[in-house]
């Protein structure tokens, strides 16, 4: 085999992935936006969804800053050294991240180090199986922190919020999926697709689950019984409100696939891979004599373009609902924070500072690098490349998910006197309090858009805590025009608990036995 032409075929499988939504997902995508109505946030959340999907097309950059833990799966014909495939990808995932087209994301477990480059213990997983074809079947999936974080596995007998037991039948599985799709709520980034694994044990059901992830979205499970559990979830999960982002609306769930095996006597699990709208799974068959690909999986039917309209959509939707606009710029009064109501659309020009996990930690127990008064934090942990004159650029940049910061949020926005914070799927009850004593505002970005932010930011004006990495360090950016929902204000309202109680009592409504 030519072992440069199988790096290359390996470089463009990543590139492909992590910047070209495969067909099958923006079909979904485009139905469920043709199912909004115009003037909802979530309309609006979806058009932002897609422009950001042209972007990252046109742009050939990632669609979400977070390219997650690229795993590969690998069919090769008897005969084919696996050890040279394993080193192509090797290469491939170190030029990849070079590129921008991947984030720095390997990081040492017990120092917190960032490798730099997406290799470490068990970086990037690669799975391989021996087949009887005569060609190499490769594919990776891009599957990213916020959406792995909302997988969940049940053990059967169980009790579950709002559905009741769920025994160990068809029925007691049903409930198991529509509670995971609950429990997910915006964090994920909704609207989100499942793969389900029934049996197994607690390692090989998830591995089961995911695999589900490599089938195509619009497929016919071959089981009767597990054909109609994908249909009656993908129906009946869109029947709780969550919807794009947890702002509430019509589509919750874009596609649900089932897998089975066996288990054994004592254990009944059903594991539940949840993955993000920015769902990047592609393949590619390759040449076992000359390592070029011969065809790109996933292809039927048309590709849909997103025509870049976002912003007319943004606007004309904002118009018909006289949905507030306020414009806000660093240093922010408290007077001005408690103006907003949950609701408002803001948009922010000026300075905005990112902090996510680390920098929490951190400014928990150090003073700031600095002067943080009146100023807006965003949990991002962006993709950032450096030119040959040291100027960094932004080459994707999403909100992060922000209940991750709970513990820490409240105090530091009092220690620092910072006035807002952006991210995404929402806080707890500790910060809501937190913004109402101090006065803060928690704005909602759409989580995945990270070419459309990307695009807001004008200058990288420093970076402080590099010692943390890439995507952990505190980047100072320079924004125009960066849009965001207020779903916390200072007046004790939430949207996010709103849309967990709305959805937790339709929830159980599916309370009822529907399979025997
Ligand atoms: O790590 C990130 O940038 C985002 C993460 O995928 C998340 O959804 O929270
Ligand atoms: S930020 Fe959202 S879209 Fe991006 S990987 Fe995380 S869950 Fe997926």
């Amino acid at each position: 085999m030519n072992l440069e032409k199988l790096q290359e075929s390996m470089y463009q499988l990543i590139v492909e992935t992590s910047t070209n939504l495969p067909k099958d997902v923006r079909r979904a995508i485009k139905k469920a936006k043709a199912q909004e109505n115009a003037g909802t946030r979530a309309a609006m959340s979806l058009a932002t969804i897609t422009d950001n999907i042209q972007m990252a097309d046109e742009n050939v950059s990632p669609i979400c800053q977070d390219t997650g833990l690229p795993t590969f799966k690998i069919k090769t014909p008897v005969g084919v050294n696996q050890l040279e495939i394993n080193a192509a990808i090797l290469h491939a995932i170190k030029q990849a991240t070079k590129d921008g087209k991947l984030r720095p994301n390997s990081v040492d477990s017990l120092t917190g180090e960032n490798s730099g480059d997406n290799l470490g213990f068990g970086v990037p997983v690669v799975k391989f199986e021996q087949w009887e074809q005569d060609y190499i079947d490769a594919r990776l999936i891009l599957k990213g922190g916020g959406c792995e974080n909302k997988n969940i596995q049940y053990s059967l007998p169980c009790e579950l919020e709002g559905l009741g037991r769920a025994g160990r039948d068809l029925d007691g599985i049903r409930k198991c999926i529509m509670h995971s799709v609950y429990q997910a709520q915006g964090q994920g980034c909704s609207a989100g697709f499942i793969g389900v694994g029934i049996g197994g044990d607690r390692s090989s059901g998830y591995d089961l689950a995911k695999a589900q992830l490599f089938r195509e979205v619009e497929d016919v499970n071959p089981i009767e019984d597990l054909r109609k559990l994908e249909e009656y979830v993908l129906e009946n999960a869109n029947k709780l409100g969550i919807g794009t982002m947890g702002f509430g609306g019509e589509t919750t769930l874009l596609g649900c696939k089932i897998g089975v095996m066996h288990r054994i006597p004592a254990s009944f699990f059903v594991s539940v891979a949840y993955n993000c709208w920015a769902y990047r799974r592609l393949g590619v068959k390759i040449s076992p004599e000359t390592g070029a690909v011969i065809e790109w999986l996933y292809q039927e039917g048309e590709k849909i373009s997103f025509a870049s309209e976002a912003e007319k959509e943004v606007a004309a939707s904002s118009e018909e609902t006289a949905i507030r606009e306020v414009v806000l710029q660093a240093p922010i009064t408290e007077e001005q924070i408690r103006e907003l109501k949950v609701g408002d659309v803001v948009r922010i020009n000026g300075m905005m500072y990112t902090g996510r996990d680390a920098i929490h930690k951190y400014l928990s127990d150090h003073e700031a690098p600095i002067d943080l008064n009146g100023q807006i934090i965003y949990h991002c942990g962006p993709v950032m490349l450096k030119d040959d004159a040291g100027n960094w650029h932004v080459k994707a940049a999403g909100p992060t998910t922000s209940i991750r910061e709970e513990p820490y949020q409240g105090d530091i926005m009092k220690k620092f006197g910072i006035r807002a914070v952006i991210g995404k799927g929402g806080m707890g009850p500790k910060t809501l309090q937190a913004l109402g004593e101090h006065g803060g505002v928690y704005l909602n970005a759409i989580g995945g858009a990270a070419q459309y932010y990307a695009d807001c930011i004008k200058s990288v004006e420093g970076v402080d805590l590099m010692q943390f990495g890439i995507p952990e360090a505190m980047w100072h950016l320079k924004v125009e025009g960066f849009t965001a929902v207020v779903t916390m204000d200072s007046h004790g309202n939430s949207l996010h608990q709103d849309v967990s109680l709305s959805s937790l009592e339709k929830l159980s409504q599916f309370k009822e036995r529907v399979f025997n």
